[in-house]
């Protein structure tokens, strides 16, 4: 499992140079700079290169830099994973992944091109097949670091419309979360298509978290804002966790192994949750220090 925020996890795509510029000052978590869907055909190979200078060029900060590829099976797929094989980022992309044999796949290619062994792997559950799979997929390899959702094309191929509650994808939703935690790694929520729309986007988040997911695919700077919110720990969850760790270290003291906390039981278990959320709150806040 990670130990930086992933709160917010920004797309844009590699062709897009304003963009790629902008991005060294936005407050998201995580960048992921796109070669896939969003590049024409026609600008694959421009955009492979432009994300590839911008990377090495640097002046993201506390940003983490994820790419995300083409598909293994496209013309352009094995020469985006090659590309990045070494540059300074921590994830490559991995789109409509179905099966563990193509996390293998790259994991071949990967080592056939020397890469870093700290590069690691997301993969996009946004396929039916995908999202059935998405367990084995998650539990592949010691590189799989992510599972990010893939909305749109989920939607479609599912055949559910958008909808506020999104009834039509939770199972789905519900599936990756289950195989991230399965196996310790991070897992993201799919974007929300419209931009004029903050209230729905926070009740998205509202119900992201909820799920347990560990934050949200974005489309648009005006998005970041309301994500880092909602998928920050909130001050009475702080508070409550703040006084589990003392309560918890008197009980200690005194040879407890349970301890009734304003008339609430806590034993272990809470307590371990309640480390897991000051843990994240002291990251997000030497996060906010840097640059
Ligand atoms: C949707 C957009 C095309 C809108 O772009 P634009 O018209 O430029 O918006 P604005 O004028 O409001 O932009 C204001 C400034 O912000 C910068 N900007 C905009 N979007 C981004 C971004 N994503 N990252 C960084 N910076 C961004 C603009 O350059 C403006 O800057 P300035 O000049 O200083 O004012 C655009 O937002 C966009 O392209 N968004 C990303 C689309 C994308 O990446 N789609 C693919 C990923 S989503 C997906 O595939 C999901 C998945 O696979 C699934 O199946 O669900
Ligand atoms: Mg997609």
């Amino acid at each position: 499992m990670a130990t930086n925020p992933r709160r917010s996890i920004l797309y844009m795509p590699g062709s897009n140079s304003r963009a790629l510029e902008k991005a060294r000052s936005l407050d998201a978590d995580v960048l992921i700079l796109d070669l896939e869907d969003a590049v024409a055909p026609s600008q694959k190979v421009y955009a492979r290169e432009q994300v590839l200078a911008a990377v090495n060029a640097g002046g993201y900060g506390r940003r983490e830099l994820v790419v995300r590829v083409n598909g293994f099976d496209t013309a352009w797929g094995r020469k985006d994973i090659e590309a990045f094989a070494n540059a300074p980022i921590s994830a490559l992309c991995l789109p409509k992944v179905e099966s563990a044999a193509e996390i293998h796949a790259v994991v071949q290619v990967l080592k056939q091109a020397g890469a870093s062994p700290s590069l690691k792997l997301w993969a996009m559950a946004e396929t039916p097949r995908g999202i059935l799979a998405v367990s084995e997929i998650a539990g592949s390899h010691p590189l799989m670091d992510g599972i990010v959702l893939g909305t749109s094309d989920l939607a479609k191929d599912l055949r559910v419309p958008h909808t506020p509650q999104r009834l039509g994808m939770l199972t789905s939703l519900g599936m990756c979360v289950l195989a991230a935690r399965a196996y310790g790694i991070d897992v993201f929520d799919g974007v929300h298509l419209n931009l004029d729309d903050e209230e729905g986007l926070r009740l998205a988040c509202e119900q992201g978290v909820e799920m347990g997911f560990d934050g949200k695919t974005l489309i648009h700077p005006k998005q970041i804002a309301v994500t880092n919110q909602a998928f920050s720990p909130a001050e009475d969850t702080l508070i409550r966790a703040q006084k589990i760790r003392v309560a918890w270290q008197e009980a200690e003291a005194d040879g407890k192994g349970v301890v009734l906390l304003d008339g609430r039981l806590v034993e272990a278990l809470h307590v371990e949750e309640a480390v897991r959320v000051l843990a994240i709150a002291e990251q997000i806040a030497t996060r906010d220090a840097q640059n």
